[in-house]
């Protein structure tokens, strides 16, 4: 606790502070006389020197940017990465393995005891969920969103003329990503190869400042926004240059066959392998310019073939982590019917149909479900001990009302998973669950304060939380999947 003011380190502008605590960001956390401060890279324990970079904000917070580690933690580790100050991508890159999967526990336990109602007393211990061994130096990242810049030319500057990368809290700059050691290698080549792309044209195409500066009127110059990358396998990806709103109806067309986008796709056209799509995109359309259409990613022992417009998991062995330990949580049997609740493009229900009598996925996106429907007929889903194949059946709906079309179809189900984006599902989608004869649930939420709500929310209609889990899905950052698993005695009568 600091007993200065915030009045008192704004005005001394630079301060020397013991941070107490983590934020939920996982930023240093100090509690002020009158408020708090925030220091992204600082750990609890540490005395840091610190610039104040902010007025007293929101809640009576203030922010500073760590200048120097006076008295570091143990749990300080080199970060591995030389953007680490600037970038701020990767939260916990400059913390031990041990520090980072405890902040994950931690987050789990605090927002069950804040959002989900549960005292810290009922909580059952948390276990981690990430990929064995992890060390510091793996990279996870199959995907990236890269902003684009074009930078001003000048006679006696003879730089590349433009940035792609992520936008830097820290300076006015783009970081660039071709070393980023938070992306696999099969990234970092992509993000390289596209890098070199840009570099070569002989005009750099206009940005999105340049756009907003005149106007987005039909006839200026297509501009870019970001250019999104994936590429889950060397040699295989997809490139998608995301392009500013305009007025122009036509923006598409033109940015294919006139000036320096042209030049960008033809040059992205000859150099991206064979196996590397390409699309031109707007808000609301798209061009694929390349083939392959469909991204292939291998996960868990399955062929998954992902379109422009699917969710698709942005790390591959902490997700297939925790996708097993999910299968191990649910303890389907062979006579049960299960349903996936979120199913994207249909993994955790592929991954459950070689246990199940019958499996239900629903999902909002109807390009996710054709995807998923996909995805069942291009793997074998057949028991191994029986031969057996499950019917596997895919549905696009909201949570509410998909979930009430199958209980007056009168469908039942034994078990299931409810895996959303950040939003809770809420009490009316959630009470359809005991409706449904379901009796065991896996929760995995990316959000987990939305998941806590959720959880209290079940806890009122009588469901029992069992375990608790937090998975490590996008190592050296604060992001956490909570995992609960949940039961139901049933309700009689039902
Ligand atoms: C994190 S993804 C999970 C995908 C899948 N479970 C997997 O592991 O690959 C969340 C999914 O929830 C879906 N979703 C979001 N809001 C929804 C809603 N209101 N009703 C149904 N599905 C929704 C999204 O379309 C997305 O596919």
């Amino acid at each position: 606790m600091e007993e200065r003011t915030l009045d008192e380190i704004c005005a001394a502008e630079i301060v020397d502070i013991r941070i107490d605590d983590y934020g939920f960001t996982g930023e240093g956390f100090v509690r002020v006389a009158d408020g708090w401060m925030s220091v992204p890279g600082a750990l609890p324990g540490e005395l840091v020197r610190v610039r104040v970079s902010s007025g007293i904000g929101r809640g009576r917070r203030v922010f500073g940017d760590l200048l120097e580690v006076l008295e570091p933690s143990d749990a300080r580790r080199d970060p591995l990465c030389k953007r680490d100050q600037v970038c701020r991508g990767c939260q916990l890159r400059a913390t031990t393995i041990d520090e980072e999967m405890s902040f994950h526990v931690r987050t789990v336990q605090e927002v069950l005891e804040k959002f989900g109602g549960v005292p810290r007393e009922e909580l059952p211990p948390t276990e981690i969920i990430s990929p064995q061994p992890i060390s510091r130096g793996d990279a996870f990242r199959v995907r990236s969103n890269l902003s684009y810049r074009c930078l001003p030319k000048t006679d006696d500057d003879d730089g590349p003329g433009f940035e792609l990368g992520l936008r830097s809290p820290v300076q006015d700059a783009l970081v660039p990503m071709f070393d980023c050691p938070a992306l696999t290698t099969p990234m970092r080549r992509l993000v390289t190869t596209v890098q070199q792309v840009f570099a070569s044209l002989d005009e750099m195409p206009w940005d999105e400042e340049m756009a907003r500066e005149a106007g987005h009127k039909p006839g200026n110059p297509p501009a870019i926004r970001s250019v999104r990358v994936a590429s889950p396998v060397v040699g295989r990806g997809r490139v998608e240059v995301c392009l500013c709103e305009s007025e122009d109806e036509d923006l598409l067309e033109h940015a294919v066959v006139e000036g320096a986008l042209q030049q960008l796709f033809e040059r992205l056209g000859d150099t991206l392998g064979d196996e590397v799509g390409l699309a031109v995109s707007t808000s609301n359309r798209r061009v694929i310019l390349k083939d392959p259409e469909r991204l292939v990613i291998p996960l868990a022992g399955l062929r998954l073939e992902v379109g422009y417009d699917d969710w698709f998991p942005a790390t591959l062995a902490p997700s297939e982590a925790l996708y097993a330990r999910v299968l191990d949580l649910l303890d389907l049997q062979e006579d049960e019917a299960f349903l996936d609740i979120g199913s994207g493009i249909g993994t955790i229900a592929l991954l459950a149909a070689a246990r199940v009598r019958e499996v239900v996925g629903l999902d909002i996106n109807r390009h996710s479900v054709a995807s998923a429907r996909l995805n069942a007929l291009g793997n074998s889903l057949a028991d191994n001990a029986t031969g057996k194949r499950c019917p596997v059946e895919f549905m696009v709906g909201g949570w509410e009302n998909a979930l009430r079309n199958l209980l007056l179809d009168g469908r039942r189900f034994d078990a299931a998973t409810i895996n959303p984006m950040r939003e809770p599902l809420g009490r009316r989608a959630l009470s359809y669950l005991t409706k449904l004869g379901i009796g065991r649930l896996v929760y995995l939420g990316p959000s987990p304060a939305s998941a806590a709500r959720d959880i209290a929310e079940l806890r009122e209609m009588g469901w029992q939380l069992d375990t608790l889990g937090a998975a490590n899905i996008h190592p050296a950052t604060y992001h956490t999947m909570l995992v609960a698993r949940l039961s139901h005695p049933g309700d009689p009568g039902e």
